[in-house]
């Protein structure tokens, strides 16, 4: 049985519109106009159990509105979801001691008491038995290496150290679901991977199940294989990450160092992206990749070549212009 199943699911807000200036502003208080915003847009998906997934979209696209659905926070518009079994807005407690949910811009520890205090308050609230408290906490200190901050208080702590202790806190009761929206945010790449480490490790202890958003593709890189993208509000891919490389981007990068400068009419093979001395990249048609291969090989003197495919974040950016040139012509 899926951990997640939604469809239909749909969320429309209702904005309130301000009139420009001060008439306009005393005119809305006795008429108020108002404007339908679709975050979610009759979106259909599955998460099978142990699935490390990433929600990818651009800003506004209608991520973090879904996770907030998905943990019983928002009501639905219309649509259907069951996550772990339950409807997730009908908020028994039995559905919140199964998942956590982890915000990067937010907040969830107490700010001005020590992160050691908060997790306590854990366990008391989701009735944690000591021993396994004690083991889990322990487990996770040591996997992210915040043996001495515990007892700091949260405000003292920098960002990263904070969202390790967001983390930790979040695990603490074994959550068989984990959603998590950009829990990396604004870190730099050491806090980064200490967090993308824990949640690696702690999918391969517990088999948890992962529904991520993140802006960053070294995060879905590092833990995700399937990844799901919506823009305005709908779905525009669901499939493995690497088929939306190669669905994607119709070029491979090309890496070459020559015996010596490289020649100048690199051109002919494809798109020149760097070529300083000896070293050049050119951006070559994927179905023709061998084949130029071939021809640079038979006509130059070549050190060294890799192929590779294009970064993540090209490939990504392109599905979301994709989606929204397509969206524009409808
Ligand atoms: N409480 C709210 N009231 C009105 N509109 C909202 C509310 N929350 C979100 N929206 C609107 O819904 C749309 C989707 O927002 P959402 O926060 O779900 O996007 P997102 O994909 O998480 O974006 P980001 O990557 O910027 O965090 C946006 O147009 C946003 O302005």
């Amino acid at each position: 049985m899926p951990i997640i199943e939604v469809a239909g699911l749909t969320k429309t807000y209702r904005v309130f519109q301000k009139k420009e200036g001060l008439a306009g502003a005393l005119r809305g208080l006795y008429r108020r106009e108002y404007k339908e915003v679709k975050a979610v847009d009759r979106i259909d998906f599955k998460i099978e159990p142990g699935e490390m997934v990433a929600f990818l979209g651009p800003n506004g696209a209608g991520k973090t509105t879904t996770l907030k659905m998905l943990s019983g926070l928002v009501y639905p518009t219309s649509g259907e979801a069951s996550v772990l079994g339950y409807v997730p807005w009908q908020r028994a407690d039995a559905f919140r001691r199964q998942f956590a949910l982890v915000m990067g811009q937010k907040n969830q520890l107490w700010w001005d008491l020590p992160a050691g205090d908060s997790f306590q308050l854990h366990r008391e609230i989701y009735s944690i038995p000591q021993a396994e408290f004690d083991k889990t906490l322990a487990e996770l200190i040591d996997l992210l290496g915040v043996e001495k901050l515990t007892r700091q208080a949260v405000r003292e702590l920098s960002l990263g150290e904070r969202m390790k202790m967001e983390l930790i806190a979040a695990l603490l009761h074994g959550p068989k679901l984990l959603l998590l929206d950009e829990p990396t945010i604004g870190l730099d790449v050491v806090a980064q991977a200490a967090i993308q480490k824990c949640l690696r490790d702690y999918h391969e202890k517990r088999g948890v199940t992962m529904l991520l958003t993140s802006h960053y593709m070294r995060d879905v890189e590092a833990l995700c294989d399937r990844v799901i993208v919506i823009t305005q509000g709908s779905i525009v891919y669901d499939g493995p990450l690497a088929k939306i490389v190669e669905r994607f981007s119709e070029s491979k990068l090309v890496r070459l160092q020559f015996e010596e400068d490289a020649p100048d009419d690199l051109g002919r093979y494809g798109e020149v992206v760097r070529c300083e001395g000896p070293f050049a990249d050119v951006k070559i048609e994927r179905a023709r990749v061998a084949e130029v291969l071939g021809a640079m090989l038979n006509r130059h003197a070549i050190a060294d070549v890799s192929v590779e495919d294009p970064p993540l974040e090209e490939v990504i950016a392109k599905v979301f212009e994709e989606a929204r040139l397509a969206h524009d012509a409808a």
